[in-house]
């Protein structure tokens, strides 16, 4: 039981992080009578716009973030981007919040070195093969070591920032000098992975709740440099392919704990289901489900959350999404198109409503659905061409 929000009863939730995804999760929690609090790095971001009330905030200043959830006091904290002070999380843990799902998966998420040894070296799922180096030297044996094609990335990113393929020795320098400017965090650590020719990639989300643990049909994906462009659902699958993909997202949350949504990302290959990373929070890949279930991968996480029962997940229709995404930097931009796009048959846009646009900076998606993947997929890239930026 709880009261309504802005007033003294209210149950209250706080997001570390105010994107797109943070604006789906706002307004689910809104549905459920919850008071929803937005904090990020700039102003008027996404889930800003229909929170209660908002703060800004540099994510990565512990003190910072102590101060507003000390003043805020909320009943959930929700971390919503990767990076932020997790060590000040694991503080307010301790001290008796509740921090979404656990302090420990934020921590273990924000650098790719915690949660891959966790993993492949404490859980001993299938991973690619991988090595860690603080310098261009170290970064050259390790290439040595895993062989060439591999991928470089900072070990504090998302979104593909900073991350490349190494195709010849050539190339270590600039991916390196690529993976500096692209990690957000001070420490100039990288992993480097074998190249995988997977077969597909899939994010299988995996809820924890106080029903135990669910699963919703695995959201196949295309990625280009690093970040997403399409999805769809369900990923066909064969029944031994689903079983791996469930004990791998099963094995890793169990570990992580806690109530919430997690994506649990795997790459499909000859060979078997191996681990790439997971999410402690809604994918954006799976916002294809705001089109194709009954309950949203953001209805869901809010549900777990609060200690709500989910007994069932419905997946209603096949559908997919394609991304809008920005082409350079502008603060005075239109976006546009969306008469055409709608005028599609089961087709819907979300707006995101950031205030500035950036190069490669994910803007708006189109969702549809259709009677299966392949024709969803395509009505879902004609519908994100029917968008553009028109920049002034
Ligand atoms: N070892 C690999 N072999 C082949 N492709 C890879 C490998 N690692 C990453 N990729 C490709 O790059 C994509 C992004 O990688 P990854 O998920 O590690 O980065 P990210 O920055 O965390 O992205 P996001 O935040 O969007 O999840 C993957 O989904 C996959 O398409
Ligand atoms: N892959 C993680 C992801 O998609 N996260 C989503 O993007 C936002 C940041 O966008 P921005 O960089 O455009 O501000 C995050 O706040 C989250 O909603
Ligand atoms: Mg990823």
């Amino acid at each position: 039981m709880y009261g309504s929000p802005l007033t003294t009863n209210a149950r209250k939730l706080l997001l570390l992080g105010s994107g797109e995804l943070g604006k789906e999760v706002a307004l689910e929690a809104q549905r459920l009578g919850v008071e929803t609090i937005a904090v990020d790095r700039y102003a008027n971001a996404p889930a800003m716009q229909v929170a209660h009330r908002c703060h800004v905030t540099d994510m990565l200043d512990g003190a910072a973030i102590r101060k507003i959830i000390e003043d805020e006091k909320p009943d959930f904290i929700v971390p919503e981007i990767e990076a932020i002070a997790t060590e000040t999380l694991l503080e307010l843990e301790q001290e008796g919040f509740n921090v979404i799902p656990t302090a420990r998966a934020a921590r273990l998420t924000m650098d790719r070195e915690g949660i891959r040894r966790l993993a492949a070296e404490t859980l001993g799922l299938p991973t690619a093969p991988y090595q860690f180096a603080d310098s261009l030297d170290e970064l050259k044996v390790a290439v040595k070591e895993i062989g060439l094609p591999c991928v470089i990335k900072p070990i504090m990113s998302s979104s593909g920032k900073g991350q490349s393929v190494c195709r010849t020795e050539e190339d270590i320098e600039k991916c390196w000098n690529y993976a500096m400017e692209g990690g957000r965090a001070k420490k100039a650590r990288i992993i480097v992975e074998g190249f995988i020719t997977f077969e597909s990639e899939i994010t299988l989300l995996t809820i924890r709740s106080v029903s135990g643990t669910s699963f919703c049909a695995p959201i196949g994906h295309v990625q280009k440099d690093g970040d997403y462009i399409e999805s769809w659902q369900p990923h066909a699958m064969t029944v031994e392919q689903i079983k791996q993909a469930e004990e791998i997202a099963l094995r890793i949350t169990d570990e992580l704990g806690g109530y919430g949504l997690y994506g649990v990302e795997l790459f499909i290959t000859q060979d078997g289901v191996l681990f790439s990373e997971v999410s402690p929070r809604p994918h954006d890949t799976g916002m294809v489900t705001m089109a194709t279930q009954d309950l949203s991968e953001f209805a869901l996480h809010v549900r777990a959350i609060l200690g709500f029962p989910i007994p069932t997940i419905r997946l209603l229709s096949p559908g997919a999404t394609h991304t809008l995404k920005a082409d350079r930097e502008s603060a005075s931009f239109r976006v546009g198109g969306l008469e055409e796009a709608l005028s599609l048959p089961n087709t819907q846009v979300r707006v995101f409503g950031k205030p500035e646009t950036k190069v490669g900076r994910r803007m708006a998606v189109a969702l549809c659905t259709a009677g299966n993947t392949d024709e969803a997929r395509d009505l879902a890239r004609q519908a994100a061409e029917s968008l553009r930026i028109q920049y002034d």
